[in-house]
């Protein structure tokens, strides 16, 4: 034994053949690569059928950005729903930003993952939805506010792009890492509508921001010291409870663009009213309805 981990060749601690690989923060066993594989792809499953995600004949979308998240998502939906039977019809659906020398890179993944796994491609960009590119917003609003423009456009871009494909549900690739960010962000703005649905499993994707990067450096420190620190903050997300009598933001829809909204118009349609008038900062920030509604939002529990 003590020779064996000297040589650093441990063995599985499930097949007990192959070498270990990967050490699993979640139980921390030690694995081989392909115990690792069947592991995940056998707990995506068990999440699919618990949560019953899906249904028999659904038409669904595959938010697919050719980045490592989606790809994988792809690849195992498609897997899972192969050798499962789930019987659902899926879709890649793409969001090009019109950011240069980075979008136009990852869709090239994109289409080699159309030929990989032979699913039809849904294409949208923000240049034909919205009239503008990000290059062309990030020219007039700077590189300080543009992640508000990318974040928020892209949430409808998917909705559009999802309606396009007359799809049932749309499905995107999120790590535990994400989702550890998104549960100290909102904790740290206080955001606790946001904070309260950011853990479940059926909810919007979140926008990124400047903001993001702080508090994804902090997590990896966390995790540096305590490798369990991610999937702690995850589960700390899950337990929270918000009082009942809580006035919560009520989803409606945008009297501009018809979208899902919690306001009278959608944040991309007052953002993009800002730029076509020349005054792009128009909508950055909290709206003064956010604002009410979140410190409507009041108590949290664990
Ligand atoms: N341009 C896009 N087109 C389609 N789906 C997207 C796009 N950008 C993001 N998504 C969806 O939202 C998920 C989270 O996006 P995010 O920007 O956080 O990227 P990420 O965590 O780096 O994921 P990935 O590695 O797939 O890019 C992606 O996995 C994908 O499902």
């Amino acid at each position: 034994m003590e020779g064996e981990r000297k040589r650093g060749a441990r063995l599985c601690s499930v097949c007990k053949k192959a070498r270990a690989s990967v050490k699993r923060p979640k139980t921390l066993e030690q694995i081989c690569r392909e115990c690792f594989y069947d592991a995940f792809e056998s707990e995506i499953h068990q999440v699919i059928v618990e949560n019953e995600l899906f249904k028999v004949g659904e038409r669904v979308a595959i938010g697919a950005s050719g980045g490592k998240d989606s790809t994988v998502l792809a690849y195992v939906l498609s897997k899972l729903n192969r050798i499962h039977n789930y019987g659902l019809h899926l879709f890649l659906l793409s969001v090009d930003e019109g950011i240069t020398g980075y979008r136009d890179d990852s869709l090239q993944t994109v289409h080699r993952n159309q030929l990989q796994y032979g699913l039809p491609l849904q294409l949208v960009s923000y240049k034909d939805l919205y009239g503008w590119t990000m290059d062309e917003i990030v020219q007039v609003i700077g590189l300080k506010n543009n992640c508000t423009f990318c974040g928020v456009f892209r949430r409808q871009a998917l909705d559009r792009g999802a309606a396009l494909l007359n799809v049932d549900k749309l499905v995107t690739g999120h790590n535990a890492d994400d989702i550890a960010e998104t549960v100290l962000l909102n904790l740290l703005r206080g955001d606790v509508a946001r904070l309260s649905r950011c853990t479940s499993i059926t909810t919007g994707i979140y926008s990124p921001n400047a903001y993001r990067g702080f508090a994804r450096e902090f997590i990896k420190d966390l995790e540096r010291i305590r490798p369990r620190a991610i999937l702690d903050i995850i589960k700390s997300g899950e337990s929270f409870r918000i009082c009942t009598g809580t006035k919560m933001p009520e989803q409606g829809t945008c009297q501009r663009c018809g979208y899902i909204s919690s306001q009278k118009w959608c944040k991309a349609c007052v953002l993009l009213d800002g730029l076509n008038r020349g005054l792009p900062k128009l909508g950055i920030g909290r709206s003064p309805g956010s604002e009410k509604g979140s410190k409507q939002c009041g108590t949290l529990h664990f």
